[in-house]
């Protein structure tokens, strides 16, 4: 399965899977997390059930950290976390927020209500009803840390991750990862998400330089796969079926792992980071694609930012 050629590194044919690990002599490879922390509200049956710490790039450090315990443990940062809250931001001591702390705004901290239907839990209803509340500054390309990265996760929830700053990523980074809910959600006047067509977006002329692109099933019909797919590797989750990998050639399906959903928030953000960590570990596409699969069924089990126990990976 090639990946997208890298346009400011160049890389030997046949590295398809490597680009992620690294390079004789090479220190620890340094990834680089961009999207904002949030606050979520949780409402079901008209009713606040629970209010947590959001945003992807909570879901993705916690998943990151999980997924590399030693450098956790000893303090080792393998990543960094640009990100940007406001002064109200409530879960500052939270773990992944205080191992890499935001930047702090003058405008408030990134909102979401999440409305769940009474029947949310149950096998066949759609999972949420998304509204933006409130949405804190843009990162902007002068946010980002002046120095290589080996990989990066483009991560925004809420329009944050600008085009420009997702070009400056893709010129920081040897190989760059993107939700595609960073890059195809609209709000209206109330705030309610919904989304544009990719190709109608300044990001679209990006995509054939970045490596993978997540899109949930939901946000497939938006992505276009079978253009997208010819510009580099498609992966559309589809919740308590797994995920489906396309490549410009091929495609593979991923089985999930059985879960009872508890809270379907951070599924697709926790998975991006369980399949990130497993193409760091040296994991085939497919292999990492399992490895998302079991961080987004573990996400799901949970309400907020699930508590990965440091044995949950040992064989
Ligand atoms: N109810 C579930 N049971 C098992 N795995 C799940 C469940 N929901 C999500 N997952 C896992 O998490 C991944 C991402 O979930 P999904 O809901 O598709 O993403 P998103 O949050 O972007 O909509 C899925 O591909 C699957 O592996
Ligand atoms: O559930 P998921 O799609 O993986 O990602 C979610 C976002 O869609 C949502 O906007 C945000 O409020 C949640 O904290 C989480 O980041």
């Amino acid at each position: 399965m090639p990946l997208a050629a890298e346009p400011d590194d160049t890389h030997e044919e046949g590295e398809d899977q490597q680009l992620l690990l690294a390079k004789k002599g090479e220190p620890t490879l340094e990834g680089l997390v961009v999207g904002s922390y949030c606050h979520d509200v949780l409402i079901r049956g008209g009713r606040v059930v629970g209010e947590t710490l959001g945003g992807a790039a909570a879901f993705v450090s916690n998943v990151l950290d999980a997924a590399s315990p030693r450098e956790a443990e000893q303090g080792e940062a393998p990543f960094v976390v640009v990100s940007k809250v406001g002064r109200d931001f409530a879960y500052a001591s939270a773990p992944a927020p205080a191992r890499r702390p935001p930047l702090l705004c003058a405008s408030p901290t990134t909102s979401f209500h999440a409305q769940f239907s009474d029947a949310a839990a149950s096998a066949h209803a759609p999972d949420r009803e998304l509204r933006r509340v409130h949405a804190c500054d843009p990162i902007y390309p002068a946010d980002l840390p002046d120095r290589r990265f080996a990989y990066g996760l483009a991560v925004g929830v809420a329009g944050e991750v600008l085009p420009e700053t997702l070009e400056r990523m893709i010129r920081l980074c040897r190989a760059v990862l993107v939700d595609a809910q960073a890059l195809i959600r609209a709000f209206d006047g109330d705030g309610a998400v919904g989304h544009v067509a990719l190709e109608d977006t300044p990001y679209a002329r990006l995509l054939p330089r970045v490596a993978f692109l997540k899109a949930s099933s939901e946000e497939a019909p938006y992505v276009g796969v079978e253009t997208a797919r010819r510009r580099c590797c498609v992966i559309v989750t589809d919740g308590r079926d797994g995920c489906r990998l396309y490549w410009d050639g091929g495609e593979a399906r991923v089985a999930p792992f059985p879960a009872v959903q508890v809270d379907p928030t951070g599924a697709g953000d926790s998975f991006l980071a369980g399949f990130a960590a497993g193409l760091l570990w040296g994991l085939s596409a497919t292999d990492a694609a399992l490895l998302g699969n079991f961080f987004g069924a573990a996400a799901v089990s949970q309400v907020g930012v699930p508590t990965f126990h440091p044995k949950m990976l040992q064989g």
